[in-house]
């Protein structure tokens, strides 16, 4: 990575694994730090942080590491020992995001509990459908566990680890209790919506959001004769997937196409940056056909942000204010903002609504 590191920039310190270096347009990123005043210097965790550069922000996407020490990875627990050490060496640093916000995420049965907690959702319309874990095999146990919580079929089995290898996005669609035999635990399951293939993906940098619509699952009810069916999130959810399970039965295609409310859109954001707390993340929302609810299926640490308009430019005025915050005294990194800014840009049908002002274009003012 060529970055002329300047003496009257700050520093920011960055780590992400591998598959996201390798999309990643490094040249635009570095441009963008320099003329927003910053140096991007890569870390690398198997040397000493202390050794290698000065950070003013220390931006990552520690999620890999993180899961793999958190399920006693020797490497990873003595990796993540030294960032928390290092950060902890050095409470100036605004860190995006905290670790201790990430773990959250880590675990699809914490924060789908955290989104079901909220009492408000129900009167908004908007709701995470039940779940339920399971941490053995016994299947028997497993359907009164489901029966207790409401679980309905059909529903997906997801690994209860929602980040950290390709396993994690190894879904199973089961229709009956016979089915919950593939189920390998520990995992989540939760009630199948049917919801006509369309998913909406929520991308959030700070108090700025995007959403875009991506293929999804087409509309599916529970049955005795039908065998679990397997699939990779990657397979069937990125922008260009052709999958199979997302083409709709002639008899849903007459179905009318669910809008997207926005305001329940906002209301989830303010849920996430009150509970969660975290500057970079995205969600996933899929519209119930039958009522219109919007159901939250899934939260994600620094996703990909594909089709983001000016991503790194919103990525770097974000971390301004933080580092701003941080010199004004604001210890607590990600506080969020009094000043409600939500930028707002939203991508319906593959069309792009470019040029909005990230002050007041919503015109919400959102008390977190
Ligand atoms: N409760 C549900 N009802 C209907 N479809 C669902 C439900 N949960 C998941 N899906 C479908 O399965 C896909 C994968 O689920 P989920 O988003 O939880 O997995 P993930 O691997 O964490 O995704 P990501 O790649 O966004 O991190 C969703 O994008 C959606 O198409
Ligand atoms: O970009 P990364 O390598 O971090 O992978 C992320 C992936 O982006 P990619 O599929 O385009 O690579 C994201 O997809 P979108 O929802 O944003 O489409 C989402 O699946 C995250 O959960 C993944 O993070 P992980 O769970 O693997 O940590
Ligand atoms: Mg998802
Ligand atoms: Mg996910």
């Amino acid at each position: 990575m060529s970055n002329k590191v300047s003496n009257f920039y700050k520093n920011i310190g960055i780590w992400i694994s591998e598959k996201k270096s390798h999309k990643l347009n490094w040249k635009e990123l570095i441009k963008t730090c320099n003329s927003h005043g910053y140096n991007l210097i890569k870390l690398d965790l198997e040397r000493p942080l202390e050794d290698q550069v000065e950070c003013h922000v220390f931006l990552h996407k520690l999620t890999d590491i993180i899961a793999a020490a958190d399920q006693g990875d020797p490497k990873a627990s003595c990796i993540i020992g030294n960032v928390e050490q290092y950060l902890s060496n050095h409470p100036n640093i605004t860190v995006i995001d905290p670790l201790e916000n990430v773990r959250i995420l880590l675990n699809r049965y914490y924060y789908y509990s955290i989104l079901q907690e909220e009492t408000l959702f129900q009167s908004q319309g908007i709701y995470t459908p039940t779940f339920a874990e399971f941490t053995t095999c016994n299947i028997e146990q497993n359907i009164e566990i489901m029966r207790h919580r409401g679980v309905t079929f059909p529903v997906i089995c997801k690994p209860t680890i929602a980040h950290g290898s390709k396993s994690a996005h190894e879904m199973i669609l089961i229709f009956n209790e016979k089915g919950l035999n593939v189920c390998r635990p520990p995992c989540v399951v939760q009630s199948f919506v049917n919801h006509n293939a369309v998913l909406h993906k929520v991308f959030l940098i700070g108090n700025r959001y995007h959403i875009c619509e991506r293929p999804s699952l087409k509309n599916f009810y529970s049955s005795e004769d039908l065998d679990p069916i397997f699939y990779s999130t990657g397979e069937v959810c990125k922008a260009d997937s052709q999958s199979t399970l997302s083409i709709l039965d002639p008899h849903d295609k007459a179905d009318i196409k669910m809008t997207l409310n926005e305001n329940k859109i906002k209301s989830i954001i303010r849920l996430l940056r009150k509970k969660i707390g975290l500057l970079l993340a995205g969600f996933d929302v899929v519209i119930d056909n039958n009522t219109g609810d919007h159901a939250v299926i899934d939260i994600n640490v620094f996703p990909s942000y594909d089709s983001f308009p000016n991503f790194f430019d919103h990525l770097l005025d974000c971390i301004d204010e933080h580092v701003n915050n941080m010199s004004n005294g604001d210890s607590c990194n990600n506080k969020s903002s009094s000043k409600a800014d939500y930028f707002c840009n939203h991508r319906p049908n593959g069309l792009i609504n470019v040029g909005l002002d990230p002050l007041g274009v919503i015109g919400m003012n959102i008390n977190n």
